[in-house]
C-alpha cells in the first residue's frame, strides 16, 4: 500500500490526463503568452524586520476532511489581501482538497498580490497550466518528485517568470531543494506521508537552508503565537490555511498574524 502522498498523486495524474486530452499543450502555451507577466515574489516574501503571510484558500484536506464551504473564493482572497497578506495560496487539487483551476482564475481576478498554485505538480504541463491561469508561484513537493524531474520543473517554473515554492519536510529534502535551484523553500510541518503535524520541523530543517534562500514555514499555524515561534526560528514567511478558512473574520485574523510577524520583540532575534 502506498502513502497518502502516493494516493493523492495517482488521482492527480488521472485528472491531469483528462485535462491534457481536452486542452493541448500548444493551446495552454498561447494562453500563457497572453497573460500579464508573473510578479516578483522573492522581494515580497522576504521583508526586513517582518515575517510575511501567505494566506490559503482551502476547502478540505485529507487530514481534516471538510474545513469550509468557501462559495466565493475571490471574496475570501480579497479579505486576505485587505488584511495584509503578501501572497494568496489557492489549492487546485480536486479530489482531496476540493479545489480547482476555476478557483485560481477567480482569485487571480480579485487580487493584485501574487498568487500561488498549490497542487501536486509532477509534469511540465501543470506548470504551463499554472501560468495560463495567472499564477505567480508554483508549489513543487520534493517528496513527490525524483531529483532530475524536480530540477527540470524548477527550471521550467523560473523560465516562465514564476517562482517555485519548493516544499520539504526534512534536511535531506532541503539539500535536494537547494541542489535543484530553489530560491524559496517551504518547510511543511505536516508529513505528507502520514499527515502528522510537528511544529518543531521548521526549526530542525531551517539550518540546512542557505541564507539567500527565502524560508517559508508551512502548516499548523493556529494564531499569532505560532507566527512568532516560527519567526524566532528564522522564518521569512508563514503559510496559513485552516486557521483562516475556519475563522469568522479572516481579514482581521490575517491582520493579527501580520502584526505578530512584525512584533518589535522579534527584532533582536532576527537582526
Ligand atoms: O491548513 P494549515 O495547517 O494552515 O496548512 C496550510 C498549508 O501549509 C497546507 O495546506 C499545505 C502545505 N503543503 C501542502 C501541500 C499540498 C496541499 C496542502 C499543503
Amino acid at each position: 500500500m502506498g502513502t497518502v502522498l502516493d494516493d493523492i498523486v495517482a488521482g492527480v495524474r488521472e485528472d491531469l490526463a483528462v485535462r491534457e486530452a481536452a486542452t493541448p499543450l500548444a493551446v495552454l502555451k498561447e494562453r500563457a503568452a497572453r497573460m500579464p507577466g508573473a510578479k516578483d515574489c522573492v522581494s515580497r516574501l522576504r521583508v526586513a524586520d517582518a515575517v510575511t503571510v501567505i494566506a490559503e484558500v482551502k476547502r478540505s484536506s485529507p487530514s481534516k476532511g471538510a474545513l469550509a464551504t468557501i462559495t466565493d473564493p475571490a471574496a475570501l482572497a480579497a479579505e486576505y489581501e485587505k488584511g495584509g497578506a503578501s501572497v494568496i495560496s489557492v489549492l487546485t487539487e480536486q479530489r482531496r482538497f476540493k479545489g480547482s483551476l476555476a478557483d485560481l482564475d477567480s482569485v487571480r481576478a480579485a487580487v493584485d498580490i501574487p498568487v500561488l498554485r498549490k497542487d501536486f505538480v509532477v509534469t511540465p504541463y501543470q506548470v504551463w497550466e499554472a501560468r495560463a491561469h495567472g499564477a505567480d508561484l508554483v508549489l513543487l513537493i520534493v517528496a513527490a518528485l525524483e531529483q532530475t524531474v524536480l530540477t527540470s520543473l524548477v527550471e521550467r517554473v523560473h523560465s516562465l517568470g514564476m517562482t517555485a515554492l519548493v516544499e520539504v519536510h526534512d534536511t535531506e529534502e532541503a539539500v535536494r531543494a537547494v541542489d535543484a535551484g530553489a530560491r524559496v523553500i517551504g518547510v511543511n510541518a505536516r508529513d505528507l506521508k502520514t499527515l502528522e503535524v510537528d511544529r518543531g520541523t521548521f526549526a530542525r530543517v531551517a539550518p540546512a537552508i542557505p541564507a539567500d534562500v527565502v524560508k517559508v514555514a508551512e502548516s499548523g499555524v493556529r494564531g499569532p503565537h505560532d507566527v512568532m515561534e516560527y519567526a524566532r526560528a528564522g522564518a521569512d514567511a508563514v503559510l496559513v490555511g485552516e486557521a483562516l478558512v475556519t475563522d469568522d473574520a479572516p481579514r482581521q485574523s490575517v491582520a493579527d498574524l501580520v502584526a505578530a510577524g512584525s512584533h518589535p520583540s522579534l527584532r533582536a532575534v532576527r537582526q
